[in-house]
């Protein structure tokens, strides 16, 4: 039988339940019309070739089809749940998002939304916890669970990096966490800042009767992030951070398998995500990202600030809304608020995305005049106003490092 580009197209087409309907925006090139270069979208990413072709198989029943053509230039293609294996998200992505997104047939593509069917979703594990992170391995209740990440965000020594997780933990936060680029470099080596921020955890814990954990950053090799996974569950510790984007979904997902039995929460750093999605014509969207992370297992990930931080967000509340949304039963995803965060904002970026969210600091810690310990203090000061409905300007009449900071950054919008 023929292959041709016709065959995968068909603009009346109603989806079959178990399809992964993808909404693609598209920009044709120059000489080819928004059909011609959505039947190639399918073709290309499913079964098809630029060649028609000659088959005794019939392989229709795995072929994609587009469909849904509409002015704002975008476009639906189903693809039948048989195109993909199981729970390989490597593989499916080299379907949705592969060679298309380099055709000449396209001036540019963006992958903008999955809807996941069953038929796929099930064969993921999706995150073990999800926002019951926030009670069920933290002492959070109904507040954001807090977080900080020590600035300056590479030098620090194993000792000064610990100091600074006990001043944040004692001062109000309720988790240290690694910066993206630290990992395990000769100025602070791995198993000794590990080691070391336990042990502070430990003692903060004590004093302040709350749990106190830490994020430490895996990303590595893959054979590595397991076993550093397993050093922070030798040493009591039950979170660890991925750099999911530039570690790479195949590495996460061995990472969220192989640690099935530590009983880990997995933190997502979304680090090279922007290379993604930023541009609003061409890429694939953070919201598709996000449903990946979702799939392979992430219990909390970077959704942005909701326009009030240091960079650029796309629809951080539509992608928590997803995020927190069913997917077949796969446990939701807590999402967190980060990048240019500080007291003086907090109720701005709440006010965007609600009270069940992580919501973290780095600088706007670690820079308050009256160091970590005073920072910590105000940033949470302001996010338990936030969730009694008293304003920030209010609680620092009790709280006198919230006033300082809020003297220091106002309502700023850092850059
Ligand atoms: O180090 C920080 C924030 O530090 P600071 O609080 O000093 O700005 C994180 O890497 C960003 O949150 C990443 O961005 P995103 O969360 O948007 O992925
Ligand atoms: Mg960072």
């Amino acid at each position: 039988m023929g292959i041709q580009y016709d065959d995968f197209l068909d603009t009346a087409y109603s989806p079959a339940a178990d399809d992964l309907r993808c909404t693609f925006r598209i920009v044709p090139a120059s000489d080819m019309s928004m059909e011609a270069a959505a039947a190639r979208v399918a073709s290309e990413s499913s079964n098809g070739t630029w060649a028609a072709l000659d088959v005794e198989t019939d392989v229709s029943r795995l072929s994609a089809v587009a469909y849904a053509l509409r002015d704002d230039g975008t476009v639906k293609v189903a693809y039948p749940a048989d195109l993909f294996e199981d729970g390989n998200l490597a593989q499916v992505l080299s379907c949705i998002a592969g060679n298309i997104m380099g055709m000449k047939a396209v001036e540019s593509i963006r992958l903008e939304d999955c809807e996941w069917p069953a038929a796929l979703a099930e064969d993921f594990p999706g995150p073990r916890y999800g926002s019951a992170v926030k009670h069920r391995l933290l002492d959070a209740g109904d507040r954001p669970a807090l977080a900080t990440v020590p600035k300056p965000k590479v030098g620090l020594p194993p000792e000064a990096h610990a100091q600074v997780g006990y001043d944040a933990w004692m001062g109000g936060v309720d988790l240290l966490k690694d910066d993206e680029n630290l990992t395990d470099q000769s100025f602070n080596p791995f198993e000794e800042r590990v080691t070391r921020s336990f042990d502070r955890a430990d003692e903060a814990e004590s004093e302040t009767g709350d749990r106190k954990d830490y994020l430490v950053n895996i990303t590595a090799e893959t054979d590595e992030m397991v076993r550093r996974a397993e050093f922070v569950a030798d040493h009591g510790g039950r979170f660890v951070m991925v750099d999911i984007v530039t570690a790479g979904w195949s590495a996460l997902q061995t990472v969220r398998e192989r640690t099935d039995d530590l009983d880990l929460a997995i933190h997502a750093h979304r680090a090279m995500h922007a290379a993604f999605d930023r541009l609003p014509h061409h890429g694939v969207s953070m919201r598709c990202l996000a449903q990946f992370a979702r799939l392979a297992g992430v219990d909390h990930l970077h959704t942005g600030t909701a326009g009030f931080g240091k960079l650029a967000n796309e629809d951080t509340v539509g992608i928590n809304a997803w995020l927190r949304s069913d997917l077949h039963g796969l446990a939701d995803v807590l999402p967190v608020a980060s990048g240019g965060l500080h007291p003086g904002i907090v109720d701005s970026v709440l006010d965007e995305t609600g009270g069940d969210v992580m919501i973290q600091a780095g600088g706007g810690i670690h820079g308050h005049p009256d160091g970590t310990r005073a920072g910590a203090e105000a940033f949470r000061a302001a996010a338990e106003a936030w969730v009694e409905g008293e304003s920030p300007d209010e609680r620092a009449e009790e709280v006198p490092a919230l006033r300082v900071a809020l003297d220091k950054w106002g309502t700023e919008t850092p850059r």
